[in-house]
């Protein structure tokens, strides 16, 4: 009997259901892939903005990681929110332990609210520890520019930060998001041997909270299902890009990402929208 793939995201959470854990489990979802968690942040937020969060016990992230690993082997993992130092060379001990061999790192730092998620002094733990376990790294702007302490303002700039991230820091390869750059919305995936550009439309639209995670997670599942990288990312922007331009018009502030946006029109006919 074959076994359904099964992906594991370790992030925050995020009780309006956008962002964090929550994104990521419904895109696990909507793949076709078995989505587990471990919580290393409960983050109290809504579309407006984040209020405050709690970093749990080391212990008990640590203790998450056993629960899944000692049980259940994840085809991916994907990490988000990791808020100190210690719990990210907690999660760099625990992937190697596991031998987890496909890892996507969101390195997630400020939300887009403006509210930072990681401590200052995070920023150097996560190139140490985790970009050398990284099968792919996918900072935005602001998080290419803290990862590679450059000012990144065109496309050669992105490419540039891609390569840094490769071949200095050691990540397998480097997915820099252009969502925060102008004109089209352009990422460039650098792999240690060429750039792939991946293209979409801009759409004019405010409800893009939890865009990063939605499209890390589509990623991650991907390569629990065995696909390439190229490929896992071009179904990644595929995705996302419906996610952004079907939207779903939720919470007073930046609004959600339409989950069932690539099939849309289907969900549309069965569910009361
Ligand atoms: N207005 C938009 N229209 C179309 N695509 C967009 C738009 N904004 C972002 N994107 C795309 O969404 C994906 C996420 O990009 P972005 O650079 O915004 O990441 P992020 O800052 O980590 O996301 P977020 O912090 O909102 O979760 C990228 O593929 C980007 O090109
Ligand atoms: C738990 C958690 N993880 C990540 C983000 C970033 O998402 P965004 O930048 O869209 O707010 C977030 N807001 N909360």
């Amino acid at each position: 009997m074959t076994e359904i793939a099964k992906a594991l995201t370790v992030a925050g959470t995020d009780p309006s259901g956008g962002a964090g854990i929550h994104a990521d489990l419904k895109t696990f979802q909507e793949i076709g892939v078995y989505g587990m968690s471990v919580i290393t942040s409960v983050v109290s937020q809504n579309t407006l903005g984040v209020k405050s969060f709690v970093d749990l016990e080391l212990d008990f992230v640590e203790s998450q990681f056993d629960a899944v690993f000692e049980d259940i082997a994840p085809d991916a993992v994907k990490s988000g929110m990791l808020s100190t130092p210690e719990v990210m060379a907690s999660t760099a001990k625990k992937l190697k332990e596991a031998n987890v061999a496909k890892y996507v790192l969101d390195p997630v730092m400020i939300a887009s609210s403006g509210h930072a998620l990681i401590s200052e002094t995070a920023r150097e733990t996560i190139s140490k520890e985790l970009l050398p376990l990284a099968t792919v790294v996918t900072p935005n702007l602001p998080e290419a520019e803290a990862l590679t302490n450059r000012t990144i303002k065109t496309i050669d700039d992105m490419k540039e930060a891609g390569r840094i991230l490769v071949e200095g820091y050691g990540a397998k390869a480097a997915l820099i998001k252009g969502g925060h750059y102008e004109g089209e919305a352009d990422d460039y995936l650098y792999d240690g041997q060429t750039f792939e550009k991946f293209s979409a439309e801009r759409f004019d639209t405010k409800h893009t909270h939890g865009s990063g995670c939605t499209y890390a997670a589509v990623i991650t599942a991907g390569l629990a299902n065995g696909k390439p990288l190229y490929e896992a990312v071009k179904d990644g922007k595929a995705y996302i890009t419906a996610a952004i331009s079907n939207p779903l018009n939720i919470g007073k502030g930046q609004g959600p990402t339409n989950h069932w946006g690539h099939r849309w029109s289907d969900v549309q006919s069965t569910i009361k929208v």
